[in-house]
């Protein structure tokens, strides 16, 4: 197989070819046909998070081990079984649910990997991903059915489709014509829209520091859209017309955690996905006065990847913009994606590498 890794830090992408892991036990090598390119695979590769006055979160800290395949919004095809595999087969289409955590803890038999305080079998940050020809998955429970998608699309399910569902339900019960505000119209953003108006939210204000990707934002379905200069709390707070209830800061470094916290009115909740980085100080008594909620969002469970599955059968859920490149062009998807120019996901196509 061949694995287009990190070997260095910042440095270019290596194609490395190592054996065809053969599945043991209840293993299932798939045979890699998609993966997108998410920000989190840039912060892996530029080598952590910058956690403001404490410093740099390393690949060290992390337990990160290079060289990395990174990529964990796969699709692909079941290529080979273990003895012990149950209720898929070789051939079957699948979207890879990556946040694999131990098997052995609470969490985990909760249907909560993405919770297991041990994530050391997560496919492309500890364990090879799928900028691959193949990805080994430890069981094939956490293989989903294509079922007739778009695999180019329900790959990014597997990140940003899970990360934005979960991240909307921490919201709460919001009334469908409550404006929830997106700070970031990227790949998470522009998912984070069509999540939105699959579960029925009729008022969306987008906020990004691109013309370009507000433009992208408002043919997705945002109602309202907020360049993020100036005074941005200010322009929140005039889209909404009023204090802003809920925010979902899909950028969250120290200045859009900053406007996006100021924004906030009474009772209202701020979920942070991003990994941006830095950090903001909170005013104590106005977080109780105003009963404020922060609240932090990490991708998804299982049955999130199920649930976004099924909307997107539904035909309820419109498909993130993705755009595919070759495998081997992986590098230079990241530079893009660092450069600010990506509009959707770029999904690499392993057939055209
Ligand atoms: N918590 C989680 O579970 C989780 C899951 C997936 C991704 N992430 C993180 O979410 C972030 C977004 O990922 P993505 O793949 O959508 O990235 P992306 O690069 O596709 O999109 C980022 C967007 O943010 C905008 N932006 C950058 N700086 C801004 C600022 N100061 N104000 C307003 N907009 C700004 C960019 O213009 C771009 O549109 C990354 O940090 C990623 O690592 C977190
Ligand atoms: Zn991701
Ligand atoms: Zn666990």
């Amino acid at each position: 197989m061949r694995a287009w890794s990190v070997v260095e830090t910042g440095a270019p992408l290596q194609a490395l070819d190592m054996p065809t892991p053969e599945p043991k036990g209840s293993e299932v090598l798939v045979e890699v046909t998609h993966c997108g390119v998410c920000h989190s695979d840039l912060h892996i590769w530029e080598g952590g998070y910058d956690l403001g006055s404490r410093g740099k979160l390393s690949l060290k800290d992390r337990g990160v081990v290079l060289p990395l395949a990174m990529g964990h919004e796969i699709a692909g095809r079941v290529a080979a079984l273990g003895p012990d595999a149950k209720g898929v087969a070789v051939g079957e289409a699948k979207v890879v649910y990556p946040w694999i955590g131990c098997g052995k803890c609470e969490r985990c038999a909760a249907d909560e990997d993405n919770m297991c305080p041990n994530q050391a079998r997560t496919l492309g940050i500890y364990r090879n991903g799928g900028y691959a020809t193949h990805v080994l998955v430890p069981d094939a429970k956490y293989l989903v059915p294509m079922d007739g998608a778009d695999p180019a699309v329900a790959a990014t399910y597997a990140c940003s489709g899970i990360t934005v569902y979960s991240a909307i339900r921490k919201l709460g019960d919001i009334p469908p014509d409550r404006p929830v505000v997106l700070v970031g119209a990227g790949g998470l953003g522009l998912g984070a829209i069509h999540m939105l108006r699959a579960l029925g939210h009729r008022r969306i204000v987008s906020v990004d520091v691109s013309a370009e990707k507000l433009e992208a934002a408002r043919k997705a379905g945002a109602t309202e859209t907020v360049l993020a200069e100036g005074d941005v709390t200010a322009a929140i707070t005039a889209a909404c017309g009023g204090p802003a209830l809920a925010v979902i800061d899909l950028v969250n470094g120290s200045a859009t955690a900053r406007f996006a916290f100021d924004a906030l009115g009474k009772g209202g909740t701020l979920v942070q996905v991003g990994l941006f980085g830095g950090e903001i100080t909170v005013p104590l008594p106005i977080m109780a006065i105003r009963a404020l909620a922060l609240q932090g969002s990490y991708v998804g469970s299982p049955s999130d990847l199920r649930a976004v599955m099924a909307l997107a059968k539904e035909g309820k859920l419109s498909p993130l913009p993705v755009s595919t490149a070759p495998m081997d062009q992986a590098g230079a998807v990241l530079e893009r994606l660092r450069d600010g120019k990506v509009t959707g996901r770029v999904v690499l196509r392993a057939d055209a590498a």
